[in-house]
């Protein structure tokens, strides 16, 4: 039997924003090599519990385990794929500078200059995401889905145990979200991926945990969207998830929740 090893454990987390009640009593368990979708309405505190995982908010009550250690104290081995909207793409730097920058949480001072070591590795990042031909261009000379890829490279760069994707495929086109899947299984042979979206319509097959966050968190430890985690999960109807999609995750469903329920 494989014994299965956590990478990140949230346990009981309660965190308020402004008065409200953003995340309440979320436990959840990430084990290594798994491709975990968060997956739950706008607002719902996906990129919230995101931030508490990265340790760049506290919660107010519960822990955060990182590979065994606080997030603070493991942050080098976590990639961070912000939502491509936090980017300032009229920053004046090239493709490779770009990508090289997640070398940075690697440097020992602030004043070292990158190593042969970072070069290497930015490179290998270029090439994983496909955009070794980009190097030398100004990131705002670059397509939408073009970015997306230099910010997940970037975020390769760093050799993460963990690579967390926050709504990484909310600019790109049905076909470039496919290969893009398609690079995120391979590289879950040598990483866990966490990755948040409010788009289920358009997750992969290859998911192998989802969870569902409306500031609560619903899961069944596998790859299956149940009625139960949508009745809790979603406050409206659903249909975006339903009937015609390939690769579909949904097992048989009752009507009275998929058809439009609350
Ligand atoms: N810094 C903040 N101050 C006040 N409220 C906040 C803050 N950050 C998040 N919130 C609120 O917390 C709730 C959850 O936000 P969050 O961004 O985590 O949701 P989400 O599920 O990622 O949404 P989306 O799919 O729209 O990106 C929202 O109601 C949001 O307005």
């Amino acid at each position: 039997m494989s014994t299965k090893t956590p990478v990140i454990e949230v346990e009981h987390v309660n965190l308020g924003q402004n008065g409200h009640l953003v995340l309440e009593d979320i436990s959840l368990t990430i084990n290594e090599h798994e491709f975990h979708a968060i997956i739950g309405p706008n607002g719902g505190g996906k990129t919230t519990l995101l931030k508490v995982i990265l340790g760049l908010i506290r919660p107010d009550s519960g822990t955060v385990r990182v590979m065994g250690g606080t997030p603070h104290e493991m942050r080098v081995h976590l990639g961070y794929v912000p939502q491509f909207r936090t980017f300032d793409f009229q920053f004046p730097i090239s493709v490779q500078e770009m990508v090289i920058s997640g070398r940075l949480g690697h440097l020992t001072s602030p004043f070292r200059r990158f190593s042969q070591e970072d070069t290497d590795a930015a490179t290998e990042a270029m090439e994983t995401m496909q955009i070794t031909h980009l190097k030398d261009r100004p990131i705002h000379d670059i397509s939408g889905g073009e970015r997306q890829r230099a910010i997940i490279a970037r975020a390769l760069a760093g050799k993460p145990s963990v690579l967390l994707l926050d709504e990484p495929t909310v600019y790109v086109d049905s076909p470039t979200a496919v290969r893009f899947y398609d690079i995120l299984s391979q590289l879950r042979e040598t990483m866990t991926i966490v990755l948040v979206t409010h788009d289920i319509s358009a997750l992969s097959p290859d998911v192998t945990n989802i969870s569902c966050v409306n500031c609560r968190l619903f899961t069944h430890h596998d790859n299956q969207i149940t009625d139960d985690m949508i009745a809790g999960a979603y406050p409206c109807p659903v249909e975006l998830i339903a009937h015609g999609v390939p690769h579909r995750v949904v097992p048989d469903h009752d009507n009275r929740v998929f058809g439009g329920r609350k």
